[in-house]
């Protein structure tokens, strides 16, 4: 009865497909095979927007895709705690940054964002320098030949470039594993998603003895010895050296250090939160920038003129160098982060994201009540053509700023905004839309942005690329992260100059 009351009769208010008992109104996901079911929500979307509500189960679930009621949810300092899709990321990334909530999520942030400072990126520069290096060279095995999926020797990059830069690990002390840890992460969000329209796995035991909830537990072991060796890795080599950071990273303080440092006093933080820290941040730090660097690389291969745009301008820059080795050769790449901002325009990365309700709201003149889970469409703002004018096309100058400056800033969102923004971001986001601005273009996700650029002015310096997928031929899946459904294939010519 008193579900009825708080939920139920304020939720049915709120037009949505019908409400059935235990399954909520998933039953509709119910037979739709694995690769179709990013349409299936595509086309639930397109049928209620901007406002409709699901039932996950017996939970109520507000669906949002208009910049002003994202701003409404986001701006806000009490909408902090994640839904019930982060439930099954819980056991794991535990309470790290990303699903934790309150005085914990608080004490961690304020903890890493030292280690996301410019001045520190600065430093990790060559690192991401060696690294794209090491990947052109590993391309030209490909040169001339069929088309072949980038997306694993990418991963291999990211991987690295996370390991040696939050980690403080030379990349000789991970790769064995790296490829398994991969497909680990990949299998990890796949089954988050899969469990997640499926309400009555949420009961543990069900899950649990279900051929998926064992294999759950295979990857979970996986993935958290890898997270652990890293851990004790990074223990050795400084133990090694004592106080000292080890030579090769003499300048740079990682991530891992700085809890490291913390981590001494055990009231702080357990070996457990440190754990789930390190979780967190592999997870978040490679596989996102995976799939920005692979969704660019894509998208001007299907686009030779943008690609060649992009070419003249590196060149411009960088002269006769391979590759960019500074800061300011990247800052002067503006065409291209135009394209890198398009690119997640269109394939966002993280499609969705969701906050639980921690008061009552209103929408629409609609009231929602507390405890919903707030599901914050990101894709499909993106796609919209109030804000982006033929929004299916990929077209890198909406975010010349002469184009983008009138744009309203919750219409473009691929780092989410306010207080549980990226990290890179500073809560002085909240102050207002201009300094959101300020902080979303230009000093936030500097880490990804620096990573991707240096990548893809190595690559497209030495390589021209072709996609064998034309835009709209590309087919999605929703895991967690929006990836492609046969990997991102290319071929590649060497360029002469
Ligand atoms: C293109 C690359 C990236 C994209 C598109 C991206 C996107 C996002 C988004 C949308 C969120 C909000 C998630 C939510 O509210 O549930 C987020 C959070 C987060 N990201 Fe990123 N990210 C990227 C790269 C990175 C990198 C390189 C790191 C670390 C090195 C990182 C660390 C984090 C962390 C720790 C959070 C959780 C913050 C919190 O809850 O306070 N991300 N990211």
């Amino acid at each position: 009865w008193k579900w009825k009351k708080n939920f139920f009769d304020p939720m049915e208010k709120i037009p949505g497909d019908r409400y059935y008992p235990i399954f909520g109104t998933t039953y509709g996901f119910i037979g739709v095979p694995r690769s179709e079911v990013f349409y299936k929500i595509v086309d639930t979307v397109s049928k209620y927007s901007p406002l409709f509500r699901t039932w996950n189960g017996r939970h109520p679930e507000i669906n949002i895709m208009k910049p002003e009621h994202l701003q409404v949810i986001l701006r806000s300092s009490v909408h902090l705690g994640k839904g019930i899709f982060y439930e099954n990321l819980f056991e794991w990334l535990g309470e790290g940054l990303l699903i934790s909530k309150g005085a914990k999520w608080f004490m961690q942030r304020k903890l890493v964002t030292p280690a996301f400072h410019f001045k520190i990126l600065e430093n990790f520069m060559e690192v991401f320098t060696e690294k794209a290096n090491s990947l052109v060279e590993d391309l030209s095995v490909k040169v001339d030949g069929n088309y072949f999926d980038v997306l694993p020797m990418v991963t291999n990059t990211t991987l690295e470039v996370i390991c040696e830069t939050a980690m403080g690990l030379p990349t000789s002390a991970i790769t064995k594993n790296s490829e398994a840890y991969a497909q680990a992460v990949r299998d990890m969000t796949e089954m988050a998603m899969w469990r997640s329209i499926r309400p009555h796995f949420r009961w543990h035991p069900m899950f649990y003895i279900h051929p998926q909830g064992r294999k759950f537990r295979k990857i979970l072991k996986e993935l958290h010895d890898f997270s652990s060796n890293v851990i004790a890795e990074r223990k050795k080599r400084k133990d090694a050296v004592g106080n000292q950071n080890p030579p090769e990273q003499k300048k740079r303080l990682s991530f891992l250090d700085l809890v490291l440092q913390t981590a001494e006093d055990p009231n702080l933080i357990s070996d457990k939160n440190l754990r789930d820290l390190v979780d967190t941040f592999l997870f978040a730090g490679f596989d996102t920038t995976t799939n920005s660097t692979c969704w660019s690389i894509f998208c001007m291969g299907s686009h030779p003129e943008v690609q060649e745009k992009v070419f003249e301008e590196v060149r411009s820059v960088l002269g006769d160098k391979p590759q960019p080795t500074t800061m300011e050769e990247l800052n002067q790449l503006k065409y291209m982060e135009c394209v890198i901002k398009e690119a997640l325009r269109l394939f966002p990365v993280l499609g969705v994201i969701t906050r639980v309700l921690d008061s009552d709201i209103e929408l629409d003149g609609h009231r929602i009540p507390r405890g919903t889970q707030a599901i914050l469409h990101i894709g499909m703002v993106h796609r919209d053509p109030e804000h982006f004018p033929e929004p299916n096309k990929f077209i890198p100058e909406r975010f010349l700023p002469e184009n983008s400056k009138t744009r309203h800033p919750f219409a473009y969102i691929p780092f989410s905004a306010g207080p549980r923004n990226c990290i890179g971001n500073s809560l002085r986001i909240i102050l207002s839309n201009i300094a959101l601005l300020y902080w979303q273009f230009v000093l936030g996700q500097r880490f990804a942005l620096t990573e991707e650029k240096t990548i893809l002015a190595s690559i497209i310096n030495k390589y021209r690329i072709t996609s064998m997928l034309k835009l709209d031929e590309m087919r999605l899946l929703p895991h967690t992260l929006i990836r492609p459904q046969d990997g991102i294939k290319i071929k590649i010519e060497r360029r002469e100059y």
